[in-house]
């Protein structure tokens, strides 16, 4: 039993020792766990610090990532930049290159240039020495130029002396004749009587006519005109060929010899030329007329009025012009002008006002003649004062709208009427005293043709015109044929009332004024009946002497 017991207590002691251990173990066990969950605590926020740590290092990595992928993109962008680059430097190489070659072309011809410059410079320097030379000889040659002007001045006063006289010697008036060009539209006019005459009958237009069959036409409508005198141009010679009776050919001649005659060709200019010296003498105190006479259609008012162009302006405006000019001219020594203008057109033996306000043949208009002064004035018409050229041109424009135009066969913008413009220049010289009063008419005559010719027949209108017109233009020879006999027998009655024209243009035709009649003349073989009428009618006035024209000049 002791055993037993002292097992016991051995037990017990043991049980007691390793209740001891056991709570020492436990005591153990506890400090253990409190370690081991400090360790977990630590160990689970240095998992958090770790995580924390990772992602930073993720982000850093990523963030890493991107900036080598942008400096890849930038390093791509800086290889292709240093690609052009290097094309570009090797582009300038060249150029380079190039420029050095042009450069060393350009420095040898500077040189050459230069070398060109000297020899400039050392003619140059001989020049000025030339022309200092020439300037002095300028300088003599201006004064004998001056000498000689001065002495062509006195010339052309002998001669213009001269010239008056023996136009007084010759008489007043004068006549020229000029034949208009065949124009494009008496081609035409040809050609399509021609074609249409050739038209097919299911009236298919026939093709136009090729450049052989135009000359052909050409050749067929033109008259034969030739003009043999070629120094003084005054002679004019018409032919035409006819089958006689026997069935022979017969050429025909008619010759006719003017103060001037002038070719189709003939320019405005040409024309003035020879009668500028007249609007000189309306200046210098003379009435002057200038009447153009010719059938329809043959360049009456191309001559007077003209087109729109300066090279192709009639005598009207030139003539304006000039005496504005020769007025400008003469204030140097103490003349002072004024000039005014009328424009009227005598229609169916009426005067119609063209510069009127009102209807025309409303009012009656009288024709005044001044014995003392030969001037003629129209009553009740309206004059306006024309301070210059310009405004001539725009008084033109005026009437010629107001003009009667209406249509014959002969000329689709045939004018109907006589038409006279009327220019009175007064002048005063404060130096000398003198007054002098000249005028320039120029009459635009309606057209001249016969009854058959213009195709009026039939129209009473038209009819009353023409038998009107060619009763006031017989008028007008009848008067030119009376002057002629007054010169040759003496005292005569003129038949100036016979007509409103002749008595309207009495003082342009008695003898006191210097008149000048352009006879238009048509190229064309259909009118040259019509142009032979009026050839003999201008060579009855050009053998018709109408006495001494007179100065209008008062002395104070
Ligand atoms: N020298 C010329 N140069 C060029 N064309 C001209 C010339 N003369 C006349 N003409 C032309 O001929 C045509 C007839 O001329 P214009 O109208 O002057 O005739 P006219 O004799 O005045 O006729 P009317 O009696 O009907 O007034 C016009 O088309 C005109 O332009």
């Amino acid at each position: 039993m002791s055993l037993e017991r002292q097992k016991v207590s051995e037990l017990q002691s043991n049980h007691l020792a390793l209740s001891r251990e056991l709570a020492a173990a436990k005591s153990a066990e506890l400090s253990h766990q409190r370690k081991l969950d400090a360790f977990d605590d630590e160990v689970s926020e240095l998992k958090k610090q770790h995580r924390r740590e990772v992602e930073e290092l993720e982000g850093e990595a990523r963030r890493k990532e991107r900036e080598c992928r942008e400096l890849k993109e930038d390093l791509r962008v800086c290889r292709e930049d240093l690609e052009r680059e290097r094309l570009s430097v090797s582009q300038l190489k060249a150029t380079i290159s190039h420029q050095s070659t042009a450069h060393l072309g350009l420095t040898t011809q500077n040189n050459a240039l230069q070398a060109q410059v000297h020899a400039i410079q050392s003619s140059l320097d001989l020049a000025h020495e030339t022309i200092s030379q020439l300037k002095l000889d300028l300088e003599t040659a201006e004064r004998k130029k001056g000498e000689l002007e001065r002495e062509v001045l006195e010339a052309e006063g002998v001669r213009r002396k001269l010239h008056n006289m023996v136009q007084e010697l010759k008489g007043n008036i004068r006549v020229f004749c000029r034949v208009r060009p065949v124009l494009p539209s008496d081609i035409s006019a040809a050609s399509s009587s021609t074609s249409s005459r050739s038209s097919t009958p299911n009236g298919v237009a026939p093709p136009s006519p090729s450049p052989e069959d135009l000359g052909r036409i050409r050749a067929e409508v033109q008259a034969s005109i030739e003009f043999p005198d070629k120094r003084d141009h005054k002679e004019i010679v018409l032919s035409s060929v006819s089958e006689s009776a026997t069935g022979q050919e017969r050429q025909e001649l008619w010759g006719f010899n003017f103060d001037r005659v002038f070719e189709p060709t003939s320019t405005q200019v040409e024309v003035f030329e020879e009668i500028s010296h007249l609007a000189q003498s309306c200046v210098d105190g003379y009435n002057v007329c200038i009447f153009a006479y010719g059938q329809t259609g043959s360049g009456k008012s191309w001559t007077m009025e003209g087109g729109s162009t300066d090279a192709t302006a009639g005598m009207i405006p030139r003539a304006v012009e000039q005496v504005f000019r020769a007025a400008e001219g003469l204030k140097h020594k103490g003349w002072e002008y004024t000039m005014e203008g009328q424009f009227l057109e005598i229609y169916n033996e009426t005067i119609n006002d063209l510069l009127g306000k009102h209807e025309f043949d409303k009012k009656k208009h009288e024709i005044k003649h001044d014995p003392k002064t030969h001037q003629t004035s129209i009553t009740e018409t309206t004059t306006i004062p024309l301070p210059s050229p310009t405004r001539v041109r725009s008084l033109l424009s005026l009437a010629a709208s107001r003009r009667s135009v209406a249509s014959t066969l002969m000329n689709e913008r045939s004018s109907r009427s006589h038409s006279i413009f009327i220019l009175r220049i007064t002048g005063k010289n404060a130096k000398t005293g003198e007054e002098s009063r000249g005028s320039l008419n120029l009459v635009d005559l309606a057209g001249s043709e016969r009854l058959k010719e213009s195709g009026v027949l039939g129209d009473r209108e038209r009819l009353k015109e023409t038998v009107n017109i060619n009763r006031s233009l017989s008028a007008l020879g009848d008067v030119v044929a009376a002057l002629g006999e007054k010169s040759e027998k003496g005292e005569k009655h003129i038949p100036y009332r016979n007509s409103k024209l002749t008595y309207l243009l009495q003082n342009s035709l008695s003898g006191n004024s210097k008149t000048l009649m352009i006879l238009n003349v048509s190229p064309l073989a259909a009118h040259l009946n019509e142009s032979l009428c009026s050839l003999r009618f201008a060579t009855k006035v050009n053998n018709t002497t109408i006495g001494t024209a007179k100065k209008q000049i008062k002395s104070s």
